[in-house]
């Protein structure tokens, strides 16, 4: 029922408007477009793109002490003052989706509120944006016919992620076509452990995971041995990496099929530090990739933006 009652106070706040007098800081740098984007997206400041094309601010560190588990661990790979400018514009400019479903648990159908604040940027491995902005076939270099592009019509990384997409990929000699954000606006919201292994991501899948904003706790514990499976890894100690704002985990090989991650609630003190965001950079490669993170990260439901007055997420209505 507390959501309930947090989404409600949402429906009230209309978000503040730039007026007509008002200078608009991001009139040099311009804005990204799209129609698939519910509103243009600012581009980072030219001063930012330079700083960020100069990451990672440190050389990552190699985690693999445990059975199946190989994680680089960059602290941090963006230095405190471009996280915090990172922080406030990504926060500001990004949309934002609290986005609900229903699933079947236990023979019992549930409805699930994402305790979160998610957005998705990208397109799987089988099309590419033309330079139009349409989705074009690889192949035929055709316009992309597909059902699954329909329902979510996909959309490019805006700029603002693209500089930190390809400075990521520079940094792991990995590709990315995906960006997924999380905003965890305190400490009662949360991601449950799980596991980012579809199969639409291939075999071993590379995943590229920032921390920007309030430190929180990134938990890992090894998935059960499937049967006849060694039980070596039953002798697996949990990790924790206590992530704080500019810190870029990669977790690659066999940890996403053999470990489980999760953000878990903070409460008491520790609620009410600030906001978290988490950029993660993946790669899907066929079309299943595309419509899974957009039906689970911009859903079907109503676009909200931070607003900087009342300091929380509101919807934003077109106008
Ligand atoms: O917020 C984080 O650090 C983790 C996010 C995550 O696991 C996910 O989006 O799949
Ligand atoms: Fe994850």
């Amino acid at each position: 029922m507390a959501q309930k009652r947090t989404l409600d106070a949402f429906f009230t706040v209309v978000p503040k408007r730039r007026k007509e007098n008002e200078p608009d800081q991001d009139a040099q740098a311009g804005h990204s477009a799209h129609p698939a984007y519910p509103f243009p997206i600012a581009n980072l400041p030219a001063l930012m793109v330079r700083d960020v094309a100069s990451l990672p601010a440190r050389p990552g560190r190699r985690i693999n002490d445990q059975p199946d588990l190989d994680l680089l661990y960059f602290e941090p790979y963006i230095p405190a003052y471009l996280g915090k400018q990172m922080f406030d514009f990504l926060r500001s400019e990004l949309p934002f989706y609290r986005v609900e479903y229903d699933i079947k648990r236990g023979g019992y159908q549930t409805h699930i509120v994402t305790p979160r604040w998610t957005t998705v940027f990208g397109l799987d491995d089988t099309s590419y944006f033309d330079a139009g902005g349409a989705v074009t076939d690889k192949l035929s270099t055709m316009k992309a016919n597909d059902k699954r592009y329909d329902r979510y019509p996909p959309r490019p990384i805006p700029q603002c992620l693209d500089a930190l997409r390809k400075s990521t990929e520079a940094a792991t000699n990995c590709k990315f076509n995906f960006c997924l954000v999380n905003y965890y606006a305190s400490g009662a919201d949360s991601i449950s452990f799980h596991s980012d292994d579809e199969r639409f991501l291939g075999a071993e899948p590379a995943i590229a995971s920032f921390s920007l904003g309030a430190r929180r706790d990134f938990l890992m514990k090894h998935k059960a041995p499937r049967p006849g499976e060694s039980a070596a890894a039953t002798e697996a100690r949990g990790v924790k990496l206590a992530l704080g704002s500019g810190d870029m985990v990669l977790m690659r090989g066999a940890t996403q099929s053999s470990w489980l991650h999760s953000v878990p609630k903070r409460t008491g003190r520790n609620q009410d530090d600030g906001g978290r965001i988490n950029i993660t950079f993946r790669r899907a490669m066929v079309k299943d990739g595309t419509e899974n993170y957009y039906n689970y990260n911009v859903g079907r439901g109503p676009v909200y933006r931070w607003d900087r007055t009342s300091r929380q997420m509101v919807l934003w209505e077109r106008g």
